[in-house]
């Protein structure tokens, strides 16, 4: 019986370091990728006994070490008192609570997302033709057009998830918050992490038409 026990929490043990593990490599692909400037960007892996793992507040994200992460419960609240989660925890928990089969939900603040948010007066960002498209769930073709939501920008984190559960149902490449970053989510931290750098490929292209316009030159 103590031997089963001993085992039981010896693969606990080995599930959360090797989410850790996923976290801080996630962090510093996120940062080779300029997505996670200063203290930006959170992330967070949902283990298959439940447990939650969130970046801790405040750190850079391209330089974690296991201290960095930290378990919470799915309110947001961490397992340890005092112990200082994510400023952005309940968009995390939100995602894990909506959608049962999430494994991991990354948040960054690149360049791209940040202009375009900021550029445009529509409430969200439609991605149209691009082969990449088929990264998102659900997608077969190039010859779609995918809708990515904007939400505006709000330090009040739990009115901000308000905002944003009414289209969760909708989101098939994830959110903007304007002119602040995208919330991306998937199954599995490698599924997340390509569907992040495919909707980051995809600003980054959208930006460079626009800068190839006619009108951003002036003409
Ligand atoms: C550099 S300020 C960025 C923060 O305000 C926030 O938007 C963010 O992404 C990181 O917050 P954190 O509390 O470290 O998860
Ligand atoms: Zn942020």
């Amino acid at each position: 019986m103590t031997e089963q026990l001993i085992s039981v929490s010896s693969a606990q043990d080995g599930a959360w370091k090797t989410a850790v593990t996923q976290i801080i490599r996630a962090g510093e692909r996120m940062d080779q990728r300029g997505w996670v400037p200063a203290t930006a960007g959170n992330i967070s892996v949902r283990l298959a006994d439940g447990r939650i793992a969130v970046t801790r507040s405040g750190g850079h994200k391209g330089f974690l070490t296991p201290e960095g992460v930290i378990e919470i419960d799915l309110t947001g609240n961490p397992l340890l008192p005092g112990d200082r989660p994510s400023a952005e925890t309940l968009l995390h928990c939100q995602i894990y609570a909506h959608f049962p089969h999430t494994g991991a939900v990354l948040h960054g603040h690149s360049i791209a997302a940040t202009v375009l948010s900021m550029r445009t007066k529509e409430r969200a960002l439609y991605l149209a033709d691009y082969e990449v498209l088929k990264v998102f769930e659900g997608q077969s073709t190039h010859a779609t057009r995918v809708a990515v939501p904007i939400f505006s920008n709000d330090q009040d984190i739990a009115r901000l998830a308000r905002s944003v559960s009414l289209f969760l149902d909708e989101m098939k490449a994830g959110y903007i918050i304007q002119g602040h970053g995208v919330y991306v989510w998937g199954p599995d931290m490698d599924t997340a992490l390509a569907r992040l750098e495919g909707l980051e490929f995809l600003l980054a292209c959208e930006l460079e038409r626009l800068k190839l316009s006619p009108s951003f030159q002036g003409m």
